[in-house]
């Protein structure tokens, strides 16, 4: 044995240990060099931040917040701003492009929700898959919901839409409160999907939900409520000064649970008995698996059951109610979609899904409201669950990022004159629909993996609802007690929320036709 082949072994040791060594130290100075480096990373532009309390006095809590945001955006130059709120770090994105490269390219990390303490802890909200944060409950409620409305099966709602927007035409002719019919209108159909419960027995449901969903608007907006910012003030009692918060959180959680235990309890009563119809809850009751605890998935069904519900009305209603205002405002459009009904539909014919391809103008209609007043002008806030790195700034872990619909649906470049109602900005030199114009659909239910569970289905009731509308009547302004024709005009809720719909308006819906009345036997 020579001297070599003895030492050799403890050389490869040796030489092994001291590569790791080395790896290990290269790669310990490596993070601590990314992480002082990410530390020393910018954070995006934003307005100054005093010590401790940053930015608390530059975050809107009132009005419109998201024109703010798009002020603050303008000001400092920039399509993605940094504010910070004593505890909290808040990222808005204010063009199409920071919020596809974060929100849809990166969602692995963008995807989860921030937590709220008046909303998901005081009112208890926490607990649906809409506000839950990115975890495994998240994915089990939001299957519920997405195996019992396919987004590759919405003909099978069809049936319902077109029922129930017939119930809304027959009331329309003698409505004294739109927004109250949209109300019905959607809930009815929303309720038949989720809870197979059917026409006027829906209504009785209707009056808790909406007070419901108001509340959920008011507490779910960024910087609403004090003990967000500060989660120590949930401990102080309901009797001491200033904390209306408390008392107005219980009230708001009894709604909640009348909203989430009612309709429920009624499904299953009727399963029990055999009358239920086919619905969201009954589905997923039968799918129970027996193996796993039937109690937990009981309480999965009703997350996912109520969330479906509460997503998907007053949207709906915003939306349709900002279609019958945009008609009052701008009665040349309301001419231009009827000729294109008049042209298709012959006389005493109400639409159908099927005659989508033959009404462009209709569906460029749809585009546009979405477009003008978008209903969720922020979307939903999104969490990012790891820290980042984007265009050289540094998104901290923990981030509220909050996506300016609202900015990236009236952006100039894309939409010129983004101000004026005007559906023919998405048909092309033939009346077609424009591929080449930015789709506002693509923005308006939300991004990546948080995206609207129920955007085809809102798209085909807002479809189906525009079309026979326009089809039926002819919006016009009210009169008023001297017999004058009263001013086009319109007001919209005036927040704080997450929602923007119109306040309740005066306007005459006006038969177009005998044909239609007989048709729907009024
Ligand atoms: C015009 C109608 C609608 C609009 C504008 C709308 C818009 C949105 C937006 C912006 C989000 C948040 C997305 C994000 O976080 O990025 C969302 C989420 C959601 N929407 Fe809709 N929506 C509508 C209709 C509906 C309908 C009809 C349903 C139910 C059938 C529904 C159920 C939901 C649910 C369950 C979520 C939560 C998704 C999650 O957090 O994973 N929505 N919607």
């Amino acid at each position: 044995m020579t001297e070599d082949s003895i030492t050799y072994p403890i050389m490869l040791k040796l030489d092994l240990t001291h590569t790791l060594a080395v790896l290990f130290f290269t790669l310990t100075i490596a993070i601590c060099a990314r992480r002082k480096n990410s530390r020393r990373l910018p954070l995006p532009p934003g307005p100054r931040k005093l010590p401790i309390i940053g930015n608390l006095f530059n975050i809107p809590s009132k009005g419109h917040i998201w024109l703010e945001y798009g002020e603050m955006c303008r000001k400092h130059n920039s399509d993605i701003i940094h504010l910070s709120a004593l505890r909290n770090s808040i990222i808005i994105l204010n063009s199409a492009r920071a919020v596809g490269d974060l929100l849809e390219k990166r969602s692995l990390i963008y995807s989860s929700r921030p937590p709220t303490v008046m909303l998901g802890e005081l009112m208890g909200w926490g607990a649906t898959f809409i506000f839950r944060p990115y975890d495994d409950e998240w994915k089990a409620q939001r299957r519920i919901l997405t195996r019992a409305i396919p987004p590759t099966d919405v003909k099978r709602f069809h049936p319902k839409q077109i029922t129930a927007t017939h119930d809304l035409l027959r009331v329309l002719g003698q409505s004294n409160d739109i927004m109250k019919d949209l109300h019905t209108w959607a809930a009815v159909f929303i309720m038949d999907v989720t809870y197979g419960i059917q026409g006027e027995e829906a209504v009785p449901y209707l009056k808790t939900a909406i007070e419901a969903l108001d509340s959920m608007a008011i507490a779910g907006t960024p910087g609403a409520f004090l003990v967000d910012q500060i989660p120590l003030l949930k401990y102080v009692p309901e009797w001491f000064p200033g904390a209306e918060f408390k008392r107005k959180a219980r009230e708001w959680n009894l709604l909640r649970i009348k909203m989430t235990e009612d309709a429920y309890r009624v499904t299953k009563e009727r399963m029990a008995d055999g009358t239920a119809t086919p619905s969201l809850t009954s589905v997923a009751l039968e799918q129970i698996d027996l193996t796993k605890d039937p109690a937990q998935q009981e309480e999965q069904i009703k997350a996912a059951s109520v969330t479906a519900y509460g997503g998907g009305s007053d949207t709906i209603v915003g939306a349709l109610g900002a279609f019958i205002l945009a008609m009052l405002m701008n009665p040349h459009v309301q001419t231009e979609a009827q000729q294109e009904l008049d042209s298709v539909l012959a006389p005493g014919d109400l639409p159908t899904f099927s005659l989508e391809p033959d009404l462009p103008y209709i569906s460029a209609v749809v585009r546009e409201v979405l477009r003008h007043q978008p209903v969720t002008p922020l979307a939903f806030p999104h969490l990012v669950t790891e820290e980042d790195v984007y265009r050289g700034y540094l998104i901290p872990k923990g981030s509220i990022v909050m996506p300016n619909v609202w900015s990236i649906l009236h952006n100039e470049e894309d939409y010129p004159d983004p101000y004026r109602f005007n559906p023919s900005r998405f048909l092309d030199a033939n009346g077609s629909i424009d591929p080449n114009v930015n789709d506002p659909t693509n923005f308006a239910f939300g991004f990546g993996r948080r995206a609207c569970p129920g955007k085809d289905i809102a798209l085909a009731s807002l479809w189906i609802g525009v079309a026979s509308i326009l089809t039926c009547y002819r919006i016009e302004p009210e009169i008023d007690e001297h017999g004058n024709l009263m001013d086009r005009k319109g007001e919209w809720y005036p927040g704080p929320t997450l929602f923007n719909h119109p306040l309740p308006f005066k306007c005459r819906f006006i038969p177009r036709s005998k044909d239609v009345e007989t048709s729907l036997d009024v």
